[in-house]
């Protein structure tokens, strides 16, 4: 258990305040393995020893470091410029709306409805909140969807069940497995089970491969990827030539960001945990897609002046300020990056609300192929 005294929480609330702080110390959960944060932090406040810590069932470290700005503050106020914030946000929503526009006429001409069935498994809050957050997206387009809870002790066997009846359900077009599934389990044989013409997640292994491979075509691409790429293209980022660095390289980001970014003609480095000095390799890209999981893992001086940093990282912070007792950061300090890149996301409102954008979009694209509807 870690433990962080009063002192520690007031500065780390000035960091929130942003511009005025130019040292700010900040508790950070290592969230790799942390995403069943709103109940881990609610865990948190429960006890009476401590201001907060790192529950047993998640990961047992806790770090405490420093995300300043300290070499820049001196023109924090005047002359400095900020890189461009590609609002994700602001272009999921119009993304959403061209779905919707492409829904409405399909339904018209053919009188088909996507449909999109989410397999929840558990009771972890933060996949509960994701899987809500979802049905209402679907809503606002006009998906159909469907939904299959099953509690933490179910077998493989009864997924298994879920996923050949929506398999065989003509009016589903997606199936997502929500992740990451209880650890008795068996990942692979699940994602393995979903038809690849309905694998919305892109995770089915044929689609990966596909997507590794000259000359072939996934189905499907993973949506947190396709999400990143789409905000550099409508965003008329350059990606041809360019180096380009992920760092992390899970199958259902990092990896995949990867084969994207190659296939859009990058020149791709991966750092991953056993990366040697990773900054010496991020210092030299013109594009960072971060995928770690470890908030304001990247600092101001890991980035080379004018790059462009798209942060998938969603790490939940204590804040006492806000209602829900924590704040979500990326993987990138924030305040430090914006001085030195040329256009950067933010978290919330960055890569997160692309991924749900995507999900539609790839359910809308297996509709249309089902029902050969152009
Ligand atoms: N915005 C969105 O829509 C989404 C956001 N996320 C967020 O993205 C982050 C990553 O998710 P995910 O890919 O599933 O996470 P994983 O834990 O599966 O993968 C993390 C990757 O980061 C690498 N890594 C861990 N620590 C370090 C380090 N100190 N230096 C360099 N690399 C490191 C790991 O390396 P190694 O392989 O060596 O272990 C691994 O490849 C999380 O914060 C998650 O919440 C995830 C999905 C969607
Ligand atoms: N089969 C499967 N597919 C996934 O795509 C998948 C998954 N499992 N498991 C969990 C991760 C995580 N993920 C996110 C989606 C949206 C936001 C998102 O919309 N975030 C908002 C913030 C939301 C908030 O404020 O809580 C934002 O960044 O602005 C974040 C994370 C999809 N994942």
């Amino acid at each position: 258990m870690a433990l962080i005294d009063t002192a520690s929480t007031m500065i780390f609330t000035d960091y929130s305040s942003s511009s005025s702080s130019s040292t700010a110390r900040l508790l950070l959960f290592n969230t790799a393995k942390l995403r069943n944060f709103p109940k881990t932090i609610s865990t948190f406040r429960r006890s009476n020893s401590l201001q907060f810590g790192i529950s047993s069932r998640t990961s047992p470290r806790t770090i405490i470091t420093h995300c300043s700005s300290s070499s820049t503050s001196a023109m924090q106020v005047n002359n400095e410029t900020f890189a461009k914030v590609i609002d994700g946000k602001r272009v999921a929503q119009d993304i959403r709306e061209e779905i919707g526009v492409e829904i409405s006429r399909m339904k018209e001409e053919i009188g088909i409805v996507p449909g999109l069935a989410v397999i929840l498994v558990g009771d972890r809050k933060d996949s509960a909140t994701y899987v809500r957050n979802k049905k209402k997206a679907c809503d606002t387009v006009g998906i159909n969807s469907y939904e299959a809870r099953l509690a933490e002790d179910s077998t493989e066997e009864e997924v298994l069940n879920h996923i050949s009846k929506f398999n065989d359900d003509p009016s589903v077009h997606g199936i997502l497995v929500q992740l990451p599934l209880p650890s008795h389990m068996n990942e692979q044989n699940i994602l393995n089970a979903v038809c690849i013409e309905k694998d919305v997640d892109g995770f089915h292994p044929l689609n990966i491969g596909r997507l590794a491979m000259r000359g072939r075509e996934p189905l499907f691409v993973p949506c947190t990827p396709k999400g990143c790429i789409e905000l550099l293209h409508r965003y008329d980022i350059p990606i041809k030539g360019k180096r380009a660095v992920v760092i992390g390289r899970s199958n259902i980001v990092g990896m995949p960001a990867a084969l994207l970014l190659q296939r859009e003609d990058a020149t791709v480095s991966i750092v991953h945990s056993r990366t040697k000095n990773p900054e010496e390799i991020t210092r030299q890209a013109d594009i960072i897609i971060s995928a770690v999981g470890q908030p304001n893992m990247v600092r101001g001086s890991w980035v080379k002046p004018g790059a462009v940093l798209i942060d998938v990282g969603i790490n939940p912070v204590e804040d006492p300020a806000s209602p829900r007792g924590y704040r979500l950061v990326g993987d990138i300090c924030y305040d430090e990056a914006r001085k030195v890149a040329s256009a950067i996301t933010p978290v919330p409102g960055g890569v997160g609300p692309m991924t749900i954008a995507m999900l539609l979009s790839n359910t809308l694209l297996s509709a249309k192929r089902i029902h050969n509807f152009r």
